[in-house]
């Protein structure tokens, strides 16, 4: 597990708004895709304050998102909502560079689209750098321990929470793994038994797809704060 341990949350975030700001200084589009859920809030709060919101070149960067659940933008569930709230609603960014799922439409036309924006947008539907959660239950995106199919070939896929039977539309692990790099970024201390397990025991005998889930060809790593990571060797 290559982990890279924070004192805090917010050094975490600062390192991966640093790593954003040198990735929108490259000559070229970027593709990021971010995770959703509480962790990452912080990052997206940061990215809209000094110096990361006149520092980053945002014309470069391309956001995409791991998985969104199907409810409108205003609803405080969707993923996308919160980062427009938090991040785009106080950066220069054209609506070209904002690749969201919409939740509000139907699912399966949703998933269609979705997959459509993705084949024609990502060269080679590798994606520069994957930002991921992860649940306590050990889900990411919205892949969930025994009902995620590892070797789907499609680009993404309905999914069902399984307690709340809420609908989402994910990108598949097949599609997650192809990426140049993905991190996991894991805060607070609800995180530290399951990251525990992780580290102790091989991704094959655990059912979390945060486990199995690397990319293939590239960089996995574990951005963690020190809360989370208070059981780890
Ligand atoms: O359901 C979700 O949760 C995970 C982790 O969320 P967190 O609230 O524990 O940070 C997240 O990665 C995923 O994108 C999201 O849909």
């Amino acid at each position: 597990m290559n982990t890279l341990i924070f004192p805090t949350a917010q050094n975490a975030v600062e390192k991966i708004a640093q790593e954003l700001q040198l990735y929108s200084r490259q000559n070229r589009a970027v593709h990021i895709s971010l995770s959703g859920g509480s962790t990452p809030k912080l990052l997206f709060k940061t990215l809209a304050q000094a110096p990361y919101i006149t520092g980053i070149n945002w014309a470069n960067l391309h956001f995409w998102w791991g998985d969104d659940r199907m409810v409108p933008p205003h609803d405080p569930e969707s993923n996308y909502g919160e980062v427009q709230k938090l991040l785009f609603d106080h950066i220069q960014i054209s609506t070209e560079n904002i690749h969201r799922i919409r939740g509000e439409d139907d699912v399966e036309q949703e998933l269609a689209r979705f997959s459509q924006e993705l084949t024609a947008c990502v060269p080679n539907q590798q994606f520069d750098w994957i930002i991921l959660g992860m649940g306590t239950d050990g889900h990411t995106a919205s892949l969930f321990p025994h009902q995620t199919d590892f070797a789907d070939p499609n680009l993404a896929v309905i999914a069902k929470h399984p307690e709340s039977g809420q609908l989402r539309i994910s990108k598949t692990a097949k599609l997650l793994e192809q990426a140049k790099r993905i991190t996991y970024l894991v805060t607070g201390s609800s995180k530290a038994d399951i990251l525990r397990e992780i580290q102790t025991t091989s991704a094959e005998n655990l059912p979390y797809p945060a486990a199995k889930i690397k990319a293939k060809n590239g960089i996995t790593e574990w951005y963690l704060d020190k809360d989370a990571a208070k059981l780890l060797d």
